[in-house]
């Protein structure tokens, strides 16, 4: 247990929606468990499931804060919680996940109001970039979306380009320079699936490990540092450590054409959460007044991002539902959840971003609802859900 009177570090983890902030944190928990270190972790989602969890295993303490954005529910919220983890669980080390519409800056405040009644001390803002997005969002130099993930860059302590698998190497240098132009002081690691090596996993846990005493094997870290540029080696991983098949196509096949890929999460649900302002604008969603007719609930967190959140009351067969997503409006860029389809034995979790399709076969514990979470710039909802709901297939077999 660790030494009471020592601070116990908190790591935000920020980062545009869809940029590997979850791939990031199941990769930390996965070196806390080695290390020997106790993980709590906050997870925010935009949509009112919480599909970050997935892959946090049971016994790591996780408060959930869903249907909003961490940075625009109040700031006490975000203290409480993490009072709350310190009281019940005292962790070695806080692993908070934002949403990727937060603005880290007004997380801080909430951190930092915590940090007043319990000893906890923020160490490290990681964030997550998307390389591909970052080279589109920055070559036009300009909209809301933009400025959302600048902010998230200015503010880091520490910087990922991540998804470099996904650029030229004459690309990922102007990636690389669009960073360091962006914040010349936060050391940046490119990475494929944030597969970052042991040592930059260490240094970020670091504080935890020292203080806490706890032994962190040293000897297995490699020698590669932190050093800007430093190419982290592609993951060859085919299996988590969860018993799920990693990167499964629904039928079975492993498309790299078709860009399926592997992800972990897990699951639970909670109810949503109002908001208070912090100088962002709010707005009603302009659907609201549908939302619950289909089951389906819409939430906007900063004025121009939004998310819908549809439950499916059936199967849908995988092809349509791949070709489904695959057709999904442009203003659409991230969705994921949980689905059963008509035509394969497991379950699936789901994951799309940028036109990128994943599927992990799942079995997750307990009662768990297939949905379906939208979430993008200023979509018509109807135009995502009910092509949707079409795909269910009902109790007599027949799509709606
Ligand atoms: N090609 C490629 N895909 C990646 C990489 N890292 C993550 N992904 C995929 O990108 C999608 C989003 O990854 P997540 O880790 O869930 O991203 P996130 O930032 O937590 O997403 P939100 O919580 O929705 O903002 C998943 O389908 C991942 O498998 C990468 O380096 N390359």
């Amino acid at each position: 247990m660790r030494e009471s009177r020592k601070p116990i570090p908190v790591i935000v983890l920020a980062g545009f929606l869809g940029s590997g902030k979850t791939t990031l944190l199941t990769r930390l928990l996965e070196r806390c468990k080695t290390s020997g270190l106790k993980p709590a972790v906050i997870v925010n989602e935009l949509g009112e499931v919480n599909l970050d969890g997935m892959l946090v295993e049971r016994d790591v303490p996780m408060a959930e804060m869903l249907g909003g954005c961490i940075c625009c529910t109040s700031r006490g919220d975000l203290g409480m919680e993490i009072m709350a983890l310190v009281q019940q669980h005292e962790p070695d080390v806080i692993l908070i996940e934002s949403t990727g519409a937060a603005s880290p800056l007004e997380m801080i405040d909430g951190i930092t109001e915590a940090a007043m009644m319990v000893r906890i001390s923020l160490e490290t803002i990681v964030t997550v970039v998307d390389g591909p997005e970052l080279l589109r969002l920055g070559r036009s130099g300009k909209g809301r979306t933009y400025k959302l993930q600048r902010d998230g860059i200015v503010c880091a302590t520490s910087l990922v380009l991540n998804k470099t698998d996904l650029l030229q190497p004459d690309e990922r240098v102007e990636a690389e320079q669009l960073l360091r132009e962006l914040n010349r002081y936060a050391p940046v690691v490119a990475a494929v699936r944030c597969d970052m090596d042991e040592r930059w996993l260490d240094d970020h846990l670091k504080s935890g490990a020292e203080e806490a005493d706890l032994k962190m094997d040293m000897k297995t870290a490699g020698s590669c540092s932190t050093g800007e540029g430093k190419h982290a080696p592609g993951c060859g991983c085919g299996h988590d450590d969860h018993g799920h098949e990693h990167g499964a196509h629904p039928h079975g096949e492993h498309s790299h054409e078709h860009g399926a890929r592997s992800h972990s999460e897990h699951d639970h649900e909670h109810g949503a959460r109002s908001y208070s302002g912090h100088g962002h604008e709010h707005g009603a969603h302009p659907h609201d007044e549908h939302s619950h007719e289909h089951g389906a609930h819409s939430h906007s967190g900063h004025d121009h991002v939004m998310a819908v959140t549809c439950y499916l009351d059936g199967p849908v067969d995988s092809e349509a539902f791949e070709a489904f997503l695959r057709k999904l409006p442009d203003n659409v860029y991230r969705a994921k959840g949980i689905v059963t389809f008509t035509d394969t034995a497991s379950r699936f979790l789901f994951q799309y971003a940028y036109r990128e399709v994943d599927f992990l076969a799942i079995r997750p514990q307990g009662d768990v609802k297939d949905v379906a979470v939208f979430i993008g710039e200023h979509f018509v909802r109807d135009e995502v859900v009910q092509p949707l709901e079409q795909l269910i297939v009902k109790s007599d077999g027949v799509p709606r």
